[in-house]
């Protein structure tokens, strides 16, 4: 299969289908890196994996989405299914008829990316593919040296060939110097680059054949015997859960303000959504990182309804579910059968 781009300033070699793994922390800018690529890749066909945590599938939503470009979805925790659900839908985008000249990943926020990698170089889809880089993004503004508490954030940035240092437009150029400085000493030498919307030449992070291969390789041979050891650790998302809800009525807004101002649990640290209100006819794309949020609004592109995803440690789900709950506005029938009454 020919897999050369006619016309591109990426020039990508023929060899096997290119990979460019996309990780970072929760809310850091991943989707939105992914927007960034698939906005300038010029005829560049790229086959996009993402991954979420959570049930409702919010990113695919969001992505720029052209008719050519494949959005394949793999649900739950790519690196806890590292040897099925990942393979397998790697296998589906090479075993398509359309021409792909590359495939880049986005994994959960909350993912250590080794088996991911491992993935790649440990199985037969090394026959097939070639790991291009990993692609870590990085909130300036919310990153400290504590990760979060995240054995996984911490990995996100030992296994990044690049850095993106992003959204420096919210952090103080201090803090931006003691997140780099930070940065340097998890991964001395590190590429690290300052970004805003993680706006970066794509020339510089995609096709640049950053990811040291052989050393993974090796380090996989090494701990062949030992295979259970890349899994079992983040099995548990470094305590992070997701809460999801979902409704065919809309919400009422000042309750939903209340909620979100008054009532969401401080535990939420990313939250996103599509959301439906009940005065107005537009979807609004909700996203919360850290204590910041902000809700864009746009055209519905199919029928009204309110997704929404919460990420955090110790949530109390079925309280939250419970207070969005409260927060719809209910249709006759649905009142009815709230409260308990019978309609004939
Ligand atoms: N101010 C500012 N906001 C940004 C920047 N980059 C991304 N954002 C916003 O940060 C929020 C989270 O960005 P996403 O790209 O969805 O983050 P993500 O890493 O994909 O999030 P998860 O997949 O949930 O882990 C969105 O509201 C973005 O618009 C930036 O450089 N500056």
């Amino acid at each position: 299969m020919e897999t050369i781009p006619s016309s591109t300033t990426l020039d990508i070699p023929k060899r096997g289908m290119p990979v460019t793994i996309i990780t970072g922390f929760l809310g850091s800018g991943k989707t939105t890196l992914l927007n960034e690529i698939l906005s300038n890749k010029q005829d560049l066909k790229v086959a996009v994996l993402v991954n979420e945590f959570g049930d409702i599938n919010i990113d695919a939503q969001l992505l720029i989405s052209t008719e050519e470009d494949m959005v394949e979805l793999s649900n739950g925790c790519i690196c806890c299914t590292i040897n099925d659900g990942l393979v397998d839908a790697v296998y589906r985008v090479l075993e398509r008829e359309e021409r792909v000249d590359y495939m880049v990943i986005e994994t959960t926020g909350v993912a250590d990316p080794l088996p991911i990698i491992l993935t790649f170089l440990g199985t037969e889809l090394r026959e097939f593919t070639r790991l291009d880089s990993i692609i870590t993004l990085v909130d300036a503004e919310a990153f400290t040296p504590e990760h979060f508490d995240s054995e996984a954030a911490l990995k996100q940035i030992v296994y990044g060939d690049v850095v993106l240092l992003n959204k420096t437009d919210l952090a103080a150029p201090e803090q931006v110097e003691e997140v780099e400085a930070y940065i340097q000493t998890v991964k001395p030498g590190a590429r690290i680059l300052r970004t805003q919307q993680a706006k970066v030449p794509l020339p510089l992070v995609l096709d640049v054949g950053l990811t040291p291969v052989e050393l993974y390789q090796a380090d996989e041979e090494h701990h062949e015997h030992e295979h259970h050891h890349h899994h079992s650790p983040h099995l548990d998302n470094d305590g992070f859960i997701s809460v999801s809800f979902q409704s065919h009525s809309p919400f009422d807004i000042e309750k939903f303000e209340k909620f979100l101002t008054e009532e969401m649990p401080i535990e939420v640290f990313r939250a996103k959504g599509i959301l439906w209100f009940d005065n107005s006819e537009m979807r609004h794309i909700f996203q919360l990182s850290g204590p910041r949020y902000d809700i864009q609004v746009e055209e519905w592109i199919n029928s009204p309804q309110n997704q929404i995803v919460f990420i955090g440690r110790h949530l109390d789900s079925h309280k939250i579910r419970q207070q969005l709950q409260n927060c719809l506005i209910l249709q006759p029938t649905q009142l009815a059968q709230a409260i308990g009454v019978k309609s004939f």
